[in-house]
């Protein structure tokens, strides 16, 4: 597919939301066809689309960050000859991509389908021989200091297996990567200003909760569990290994870091004595998306064979935020603790293995930094930080995946593709104002926890990873396309984003704790969302209602189900006639267009038909009439030769008949035998006179042999003329014959429509009974609906379970939902302090 690059419009490029048509700004050349100057040329667009990428960065409005890692190629590779220069860097913001033998794209291009040379262009790229301190300054610093200052950011690495993705965001013991350096500049930086109580825990996607001595009890506790998962693991390695050293080299194991040392300037408005007023308290947690489920990787794996994780929901708050329900979110004093963290984490991600690489993770990962900025009991600001290390973005064919593997590579890839679709979406959108593109954000997990930051709550980054291998080619090379796209994509964040963030207290249920410094227990209907809000009674207490409490809360919530079921019904109903009504009229016009079509389909071949018929005859007519003046030009005489020649044989036939009738006057002498004697012996007179006979006969006899030959001329002439006038008659009969098969042919042709009308005719009436069979399902459905209005028989499920609670001393979810919806509607309004 050939890049299509539109400099009249606002976002210069066009492309299809589907991840292969994402090429954007990447800058094909022709190999060995390149025009003169044909590099130039493109560099030229390349620069004006970055030019117009950097330039439309006005206040509050940025483009996504798109960085490029290339990492150095292993010596395994260097062997395997994987070195064949691919990957070209050009400059600090081009890289120029180079089909290497063998590669499919080198393939098709020979085929004449894309091109063997990309050009793209990246805000910065980062070559093999940068180091990690290099590139978290060069990238993600700046980020950190603003999410210090209240702002959310994202980070997220995308690219294939190996190309260097956990490298990035982990990094190894002695090279740590961004995360664990973010890490140490956040903590350098609240050093000695730590909120050491926990009774601040965030909640919900961008609100504080506030604990009462229990829970504070209780997150201690889930903390010290939490750690307690490294110390068995430590303790198991030091049994394995009999010794106190660690000598592993995996990522999982290895990393703690030591010597990370920065300049700490965080670039803020605020005043010294603001610094010192204010206090931060910092929750981290770690999750992974896998197949489409979230698992908290926190959350300790349960021993046995059958013993599956729990998925977690995603749900939203009322605010529209996603946010994954009953993750645990750890708070931390000290960049150590948050590395352990990451450790135990790592240990529980699921990375079983491929034929790419062994130890490659297939599911997304996240860390996520929670930032509470408290004021005395006040909390200011909560930022979050996410770092996200995406699973390996290659297809399922080249992993060559099977089974259970490639379901995981079909979520990896969807939920890939479903970012990519949002991204292609965004920057879209933003191309043209005018239009405004559904963002299909909803339809993974991963992106639907990514929206609220592509929407305007934070700045996101994106880190391109690639390695140089040949053999990886064509997927880097989709991984650069992809980049290509996102580039484009401008983030419209609101100036007042931290009065936005300042987040809302609630109390231990969740609720909000204050309004208008009264706790407002109706405000909670409108503050969670439905979902939510059931969510929540679930674990209410409820066995200790009054029997008859718990019969009116029955009561009512039966009566909303049928409310609810009823306005679903005619819901359904609607939609069913709406779509049925669709239906038939789009069979209506369907059949009409067919009509329309055969119709003009007949006219046409009718007409083709007379055209031919016509053609055919005027052929024909042609063809006699050239023959004919043939045979005309071939025999033609000229009337005055012929009227000459007549009056000539005229006169031969009547000197023939004088020289007969002078020959029968002398008939007693032979005339030669005369002529000889008188020649010979004869008188001089009768000599004379026969001399003179002699030669009236000769000429007499020479006149007569011209008019026999003449006679035999005219003759073979007349012949001739009669075997031309058969040809001629033979070929009349043959374009005579031709003519009737050409008249059978038409016959035929004629028959044929005829044939087809028929066909017409039967269509119509099939569709006429279609008609019928639509009409009677409508008036079935209406009956139907009617039955089932009139029917509303009560579900088993929720209310049998309720009243089953209410009958059985045992503490059921739903019987605890009840209690505390009831002890939350008796509950005192108690001012908040
Ligand atoms: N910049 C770099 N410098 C040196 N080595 C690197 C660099 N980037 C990656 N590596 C090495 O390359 C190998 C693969 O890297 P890594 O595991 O980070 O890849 P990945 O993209 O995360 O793969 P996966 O998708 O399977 O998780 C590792 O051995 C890593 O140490």
């Amino acid at each position: 597919m050939s890049t299509v690059i539109d400099l009249t419009s606002e976002g210069t490029v066009l492309f299809h939301p589907d991840l292969d048509a994402m090429e954007s700004t990447c800058n094909e050349l022709h190999v060995g066809n390149s025009r003169k100057g044909g590099l130039s040329d493109l560099s030229t667009i390349s620069s004006i689309v970055s030019a117009q990428s950097e330039t439309t960065s006005t206040a509050g409005q940025h483009h996504l960050k798109v960085y490029l890692r290339v990492r150095p190629f292993s010596n395994e590779e260097v062997s395997s000859n994987e070195d064949q220069g691919c990957v070209v860097l050009e400059s600090a913001q081009s890289v120029l991509l180079q089909a290497p033998r063998g590669s499919a794209t080198l393939k098709i291009s020979g085929k004449g389908i894309g091109q063997a040379l990309h050009k793209f262009s990246f805000s910065q790229i980062f070559g093999p021989e940068v180091d990690q301190a290099s590139f978290f300054e060069g990238t993600i610093k700046s980020q950190v200091h603003d999410y210090l200052e209240g702002k959310n950011a994202l980070i997220f690495t995308y690219g294939v297996t190996n190309a260097g993705k956990t490298h990035t965001i982990q990094g190894s013991h002695k090279d740590p990567g961004l995360l664990p350096r973010a890490l140490d500049v956040i903590f350098q930086h609240i050093n000695g200003k730590q909120y050491d109580q926990m009774d601040l825990k965030p909640y919900l996607s961008s609100d504080v909760q506030f604990l009462d001595p229990d829970q504070v009890k209780r997150e201690k506790s889930e903390k010290a569990a939490v750690f307690a998962l490294l110390k068995e693991e430590d303790d198991q390695h030091s049994k394995a290994s009999g010794s106190s050293t660690n000598t592993s080299t995996s990522s999982a194991s290895s990393l703690c870091f030591s010597s990370i040392s920065y300049d700490q300037t965080v670039d803020s408005t605020e005043t010294a004595s603001d610094k010192e007023r204010y206090q931060f308290s910092m929750w981290v947690s770690f999750y992974e998306i896998y197949n489409e489920a979230v698992y908290d990787l926190l959350q300790p794996i349960a021993s046995g064979k059958n013993k599956k994780r729990s998925a977690l929901r995603v749900c939203e708050d009322s605010t529209g935020n996603s946010y994954v329900r009953d993750l645990k979110c750890i708070n931390v004093q000290s960049s150590k603790e948050a590395c352990k963290i990451l450790k135990i984490g790592n240990k529980n991600r699921s990375a079983a293995s491929t034929k790419l690489n062994e130890s490659s993770s297939r599911s997304h990962s996240i860390f996520t930094i929670k930032l509470l900025k408290i004021d005395g009991s006040q909390v200011q600001t909560i930022s979050e930080l996410s770092l996200c290390d995406l699973a390996g973005s290659e297809r399922c064919n080249k992993t060559k995946t099977f089974g259970e593997r490639l379901k995981e590579a079909g979520n990896i890839n969807n939920s890939l593709l479903i970012l990519g679709k949002c991204i292609a979406a965004l920057r879209h959108n933003h191309g043209d104002r005018m239009k405004n593109n559904y963002i299909p954000f909803r339809e993974s997990k991963l992106t639907r926890l990514f929206q609220s930051v592509f929407c305007g709550k934070g700045r996101a980054c994106m880190i391109v990873n690639i390695n140089q291998c040949a053999s990886t080619y064509d997927e880097t090379l989709h991984v650069m396309k992809f980049s290509a796209v996102a580039k484009q994509v401008v983030q419209i964040i609101p100036t007042k984003a931290i009065e936005c963030l300042a987040p809302r207290l609630v109390g231990r249920d969740g609720k909000p704790l204050v309004k208008n410094g009264v706790i407002d227990g109706e405000a909670l209907e409108s503050y969670l969302s439905e979902e939510e809000l059931l969510d929540e009674e679930d674990e209410a207490e409820m066995s200790i209602l009054p029997q008859e409490d718990l019969l009116n809360v029955i009561e009512n919530l039966k009566e909303k189900l049928l409310a609810e079921r009823r306005r679903n019904l005619v819901q359904e109903i609607e939609i069913r006639k709406e779509m049925g009504d669709a239906m038939l009229q789009q069979l209506m016009e369907s059949d009409e267009l067919r009509s329309r079509q055969m119709a003009e389909l007949k006219e046409s071949y009718e007409e083709k038909l007379e055209n031919t018929f016509e053609l055919y005859k005027d052929a024909l007519k042609d063809h006699a009439y050239q023959r004919a003046l043939e045979r005309i030009e071939d025999e033609y005489v000229h009337m005055d030769e012929f009227l000459d020649e007549q009056r000539k044989v005229e006169e031969l036939k009547r000197k023939l008949v004088e020289a007969e009738d002078r020959l029968q006057s002398s008939a007693q002498r032979p005339v030669a035998v005369t002529m000889e004697r008188a020649i010979q012996c004869s008188p001089e007179p009768l000599a004379q006179e026969t001399s003179a006979d002699l030669e009236s006969y000769q000429t007499l006899y020479e006149a007569k042999c011209a008019a026999e030959n003449l006679c035999q001329e005219k003759e073979v002439m007349i012949k001739s003329l009669e075997k031309k006038i058969e040809e001629l008659s033979e070929t009349l009969q043959e374009a005579g014959e031709s003519f009737l098969e050409k008249s059978a042919e038409i016959e035929t042709l004629r028959k044929s429509l005829a044939g087809q009308a028929l066909e017409i005719n039967r269509l119509r009436r099939g569709l006429a009974e279609k008609d019928a069979l639509v009409s009677s399902l409508t008036e079935e459905l209406a009956k139907l609906s009617k039955g089932h209005n009139s029917q509303s028989k009560p579900r088993r499920g929720l209310l049998a379970n309720i009243k089953e609670s209410v009958t059985s001393p045992r503490k059921g979810p739903l019987t605890r939902t009840l209690r505390k919806a009831a002890s939350s509607s008796t509950t005192k309004k108690t001012p908040f302090h």
